[in-house]
């Protein structure tokens, strides 16, 4: 099996549509051209043809970041299988790494592994068709029915089964990376499968598509401290902590932290002590359950152990078959696609009341998060920004109360311990450079997943809900029948271009909704649901992409060039760095504390404030004052102009002087007033902006030694200024008694003429 996963023999290509999947294909729309890649299936399969005239899709049964599922039927044998969709358009990889990912997930051939029958393209989507998972999804079903999480017996089956499948995955060198309650999947006999890896995972974690979409949506509830340290490598123990992280999931129905924003998440995870059970408030759990999450969340990787060695702990010697601990949680609900319809109604509530301008893009995270999807898509360093600007004082202490109770079962060592009643950050909690990195285990000799944090970040999301049962009880809406014809039909021959072109998918998809004839009320809750990330734009199928790149407003978050879309483009004035000004934001200037300094017009202003966070950019377009200033006062002295012409200018010059004076001290004192010049003045940095909690850990960030450096050039830029200033004064009151001179001489002439 460990060949399977590390090189594939080169598949014979198949251009039949119709023949056994035993291929990934590629398929134009009208299948003249049907095979561009092929990817293989396991032997002693049943077989699953790649033409999508084949696939009868049902109803949706699931939706994440970055794909839709369906039920669906195969027709030639009346099978049920899943299909899911994903998203190409929202891929950059080539074809190529996609078809490896491919062939990878569909060589998977373990009992607690979602494999794939077989995979095709069709339009700008990738078609995945898997056996189907007739419960869901753990997440969905704590969100229908048990919303403070499972008892103890069903989550050790749960947990035991997850397990069995990360020892496999591991062993073959792979690390899943997506471990959380939402991928892992239930079947009504009680099966239990480890879904979601393979082509999502691994054909978008790529670098790819963080420099598609650069912009930080979602939680990194699930993800491992050393996976977001910069510098600092990882391997398959940030699985170990996901899965840590996933057994709190089971046991509360949420992930710890889930409550608060995504930049919290990500400081707290990476500053407090690990999460876990509390001895009083998780009374319910065994002390074996706690004591296996603790070792599972220590935030040394190399301390945590492997998948083998924690299938051996006495927690799992209690567990049951899943079928006698598992199968009995589905007892009474209605059919899943009911559910997941119930679930959706819930979100378009939720984010309804989200929809405030100022929360725009609080609520795209916060409506991912509560859908419980994920992706590995974010600027951490954006996101260290936007965290440290975070200054909600009541949720911090929400935080500490939360910790206190929360986090008694602190184990650096593989031993528990109990932990203080206060946060105090251990060693190993704070973010440092120097974090080992960890031992690749020798069973594992490949690693074509492993990568670092600059290229990729792992973001998961979560949120506890309120039980739909009812509501979805009540539900009577008609199942939406979509078959593969009719969407083969809606849009143009998949080109490279195609895939990659996202107008034209979202308008496919906007066709494709429309297509919808069934429970329209319903579905328009439902769209609501899958646009609120984009904001703007077509109708988009639910992923993290929409809410955070191109369509996405650019002014709360701070745009990057690549995440600004075409409009955005043509607006733009100018962009450094992270920061962007569009001709729209020139108008933010207005914001500056503008108690000394005359409103002037924008192309008036060299110093601009941007739309994101109000940096303060230096248009290198426009002279500077000292470009300025000589070529002015080089033109005065050189030259032979009469007065009426000159006074202008020189008056210009002055005031426009002045200004730039005011508007730079203006700028110094709205930078922390006292301490920045004092402390560029004595080369020091000023103190960072921090969490109440962190006990002054926090990194001192590249952005924050730009803005110093920037306040230092801007300091001996304003004394420079100033000097001239002053020449220009005393050169303009000369001109001025030249001018009156030769203003009273020309006078006299002209008296003296007539
Ligand atoms: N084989 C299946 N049978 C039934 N339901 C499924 C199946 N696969 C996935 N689902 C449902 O669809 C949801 C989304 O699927 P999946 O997680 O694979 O999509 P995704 O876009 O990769 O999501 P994310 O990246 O957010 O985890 C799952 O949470 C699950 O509820």
């Amino acid at each position: 099996m460990a060949e399977a996963f590390l090189g594939l023999p080169t598949p014979t290509e198949d251009s039949t549509p119709h023949t056994p999947c035993h291929q990934l294909t590629f398929r134009s729309p009208s299948k003249t051209s049907p095979a561009v890649f092929i990817g293989g299936m396991g032997g002693g399969q049943k077989s699953y043809t790649t033409n999508p005239d084949d696939y009868k899709l049902l109803e949706e049964v699931g939706y994440g970041a970055s794909a839709t599922v369906y039920r669906a039927i195969y027709l030639p044998s009346n099978d049920v299988v899943a299909v899911k969709c994903l998203d190409l358009d929202r891929c950059n990889s080539n074809l190529d790494d996609i078809r490896r990912e491919a062939q990878t997930m569909s060589l998977i051939d373990h009992p607690n592994v979602i494999r794939a029958f077989c995979s095709f393209v069709v339009k700008q989507n990738l078609w995945v068709v898997m056996p189907f998972m007739a419960e869901g999804s753990c997440l969905h079903l704590m969100k229908t029915a048990y919303p403070d999480g499972f008892e103890e017996s069903a989550i050790a089956s749960i947990l035991k089964e997850t397990l069995k499948a990360l020892e496999y995955l591991h062993r073959h060198g792979h690390i899943h990376r997506d471990v959380k309650a939402g991928n892992i999947l239930l079947d009504t006999n009680g099966v239990i499968k480890l879904g979601d890896f393979g082509v999502s995972a691994c054909m978008f974690d790529r670098g790819d598509r963080q420099r598609s979409r650069n912009t930080f949506v979602g939680t990194p509830c699930w993800m491992a401290p050393e996976v977001l340290q910069p510098g600092s490598g990882y391997d398959f123990k940030a699985d170990i902590w996901s899965f840590g992280i996933t057994a709190l999931e089971l046991a509360h129905g949420h992930a710890p932290f889930s409550k608060y924003p995504p930049m919290k998440v990500l400081l707290m995870t990476i500053q407090n002590a690990p999460p876990g059970l509390d001895y009083d408030r998780d009374k319910r759990f065994s002390k074996s359950f706690k004591e296996l999450v603790a070792m599972c969340l220590v935030k040394d990787q190399t301390k945590r152990p492997t998948a083998e060695k924690l299938l051996k702990h006495s927690f799992f010697k209690q567990a049951k078959p899943p079928e006698v601990s598992v199968k009995k949680l589905f007892n009474n609900l209605p059919p899943l696609w009911h559910r997941v319809k119930a679930l959706q109604l819930k979100d378009a509530a939720q984010l309804a009341l989200k929809k405030m301008p100022s929360a725009e893009q609080e609520a795209i995270s916060m409506s991912e998060y509560q859908r419980g999807v994920s992706a590995w898509n974010f600027d951490l360093e954006d996101l260290k920004f936007k965290a440290s600007l975070v200054q909600d004082d009541d949720e911090i202490q929400d935080m500490r109360a939360d910790n206190v109770n929360s986090t008694s079962f602190v184990n650096n060592d593989s031993k528990a311990t109990t932990s203080t009643s206060e946060i105090v950050p251990s060693d190993d909690a704070i973010p440092s450079g120097d974090i080992p990195e960890s031992s690749n285990p020798p069973d594992i000799e490949n690693k074509p997943n492993i990568i670092t944090v600059e290229e990729k970040i792992r973001n998961k999301t979560d949120q506890p809900s309120t039980s739909d049962k009812e509501a979805s009880v009540q539900l009577q809406a008609k199942s939406r029948i979509l078959t593969g014809r009719n969407r083969q039909t809606q849009s143009g021959p998949l080109t490279p271009g195609a895939v990659l072109n996202h107008s034209k998918s979202d308008r496919t998809r906007a066709l494709e909704r429309s297509e919808n004839e069934s429970s329209q009320a319903v579905d328009k809750m439902h769209h609501q649901v899958r646009r609120a990330p984009s904001f703007s734009g077509p109708l988009n199928l639910p992923n993290r992409a929409s809410g955070n790149s191109l369509s996405a407003p650019i002014k709360p978050s701070g745009g990057y060039r690549d995440s600004l879309d075409d409009k955005s483009k043509a607006n733009l004035v100018q962009i450094k760095g992270r920061f962007s000004v569009t001709s729209e934001d020139l108008d933010l200037v207005k914001d500056i504390p503008l108690c000394t300094v005359p409103r002037r017009s924008p192309q008036e202003t060299l110093l601009r404030k941007s739309a994101s966070v109000g940096d303060w950019i230096f248009d290198s377009k426009q002279p500077t004052p000292r470009e300025m200033s000589s070529s002015s006062s080089s033109s005065v002295h050189n030259s032979n102009l009469p007065a009426s012409v000159l006074m202008p200018h020189l008056q210009n010059l002055f005031q426009q002087t002045s200004l730039q004076q005011d508007l730079i001290l203006n700028l110094l004192n709205s930078l922390q007033t006292s301490e920045v010049p004092e402390a560029s003045q004595n080369g020091k940095l000023p103190p960072l902006p921090r969490s109440s909690d962190n006990n002054g850990s926090v990194e001192v960030s590249e952005r924050e030694r730009l803005l110093l450096t920037k306040v230092s050039e801007l300091q001996s830029r304003l004394t420079i200024l100033t000097e001239e200033l002053t020449a220009e004064k005393s050169k303009y009151v000369q001109l001025q008694q030249r001018v009156d001179a030769i203003v009273s001489r020309e006078e006299g002439g002209q008296k003296s003429e007539a």
